[in-house]
């Protein structure tokens, strides 16, 4: 069996909360679900994304995984186990990590709130005073180990439950926003913490607004939008599933009819997009979009054609781009195929 996550038509309906008591529920339209037909495999060994655009359903399915929620309809495996069924045992091995929530005790020491956790997650006691010993350090707080959290600093909070996310030694981790409001030092340790969980063999689910996360960490990604898978692929392939332009900018020294030549005949030759207009300083300027970056190709022209360059400038699509389209591709009636 291949160790992962798998989930079948995972679907939430959350029960509708603005109905008055005293009316009754028959005639209103049933809630639309927060997560509608969700099939995901989430294998160990490497950090799947999932990603779209508030109120996509993202939270409701780390909860659902966590077996915080019990799903409405569908079905879901950890490695093999139920996640209904065997959801004590599935607790034992996955955990999670949400950004923002203080998932901690504040009246207890910081080594106090990870012996409560590792009883609660059952890890012998024997392993339990060193595996805390270990995860202090890990997040940098050994010096804090024996002060009450009601003493500590947002971020050491959210370091302190970073290190209650590990106490289990989880073979899932399912990571909500996880850098929300951390210091980017500490965001780039845990960072570089889930991409050695992975290569160790852990499977970790990441949600993340910061989408430089997403490309450096995640092998494969998931976008959802209305709690539907709407693509799947690597954060390159999504970028170019898109299809957004490359857009070089080019600015001469001065007008001339061989360089302006020399551009509309690059234009013409590869079907990219070309606008002319003129700089604040009255300089000539263009604006070519293109699938592929067109940078080289232009400025070579435009110099074979005795033009001086005072300015070139590439903007290559972004991931964010290509969530915003596809998110936008869900509510068109065609939606990109996933
Ligand atoms: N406890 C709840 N009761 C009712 N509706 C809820 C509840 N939690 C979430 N929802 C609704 O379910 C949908 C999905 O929400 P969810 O929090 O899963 O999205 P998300 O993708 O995590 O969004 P965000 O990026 O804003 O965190 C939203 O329409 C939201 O309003």
């Amino acid at each position: 069996m291949t160790r992962a996550i798998v989930t079948h038509d995972l679907v939430k309906v959350y029960p509708r909360r603005d109905r008055p008591w005293w009316r009754p529920a028959g005639k209103r339209p049933p809630a639309a679900p927060a997560v509608d037909g969700l099939s995901l495999t989430i294998p160990a060994g490497q950090v799947t994304g999932l990603l779209g655009l508030n109120g996509a359903g993202k939270t409701t399915t780390i909860r659902m995984l966590s077996t915080l929620l019990r799903p409405t309809t569908g079905s879901a495996t950890v490695d093999g186990l139920d996640l209904v069924r065997d959801a004590r045992e599935i607790r034992r091995r996955i955990n999670m990590i949400a950004g923002g929530e203080r998932m901690v005790y504040a009246r207890l020491t910081a080594r106090e709130n990870l012996w409560y956790f590792g009883q609660l997650y059952d890890v012998p006691r024997a392993r339990l005073t060193a595996r805390i010993d270990e995860l202090l350090a890990l997040v940098g707080l050994s010096h804090a180990a024996d002060q009450r959290v009601e003493q500590f600093s947002k971020g050491m909070r959210q370091r302190l439950s970073i290190a209650r996310g590990l106490i289990n030694e989880p073979s899932y981790l399912l990571l909500d926003e996880p850098t929300l409001g951390l210091d980017a030092p500490i965001a780039r340790d845990l960072r570089a913490v889930v991409a050695e969980l992975a290569r160790g063999g852990v499977g970790v689910l990441l949600t993340s607004h910061y989408l430089a996360e997403v490309e450096q960490l995640c092998a494969e990604v998931h976008v959802i939008a209305a709690g539907r898978l709407v693509a799947r692929g690597t954060p390159a392939e999504l970028t170019a599933l898109t299809e957004r332009q490359h857009t070089v900018e080019i600015t001469l020294a001065a007008a001339g009819a061989s360089a302006d030549q020399a551009v509309q005949a690059l234009a013409a030759r590869t079907g990219a997009q070309v606008t002319a207009d003129t700089d604040e300083q009255l300089r000539p300027r263009y604006v070519l979009r293109h699938r592929h970056d067109l940078a080289g190709d232009l400025a070579t022209t435009v110099v074979a054609a005795g033009g001086a360059i005072v300015r070139l400038e590439v903007t290559p699509p972004t991931l964010e781009d290509a969530i915003l389209a596809l998110a936008d591709g869900a509510r068109q009636p065609e939606a990109v195929a996933a």
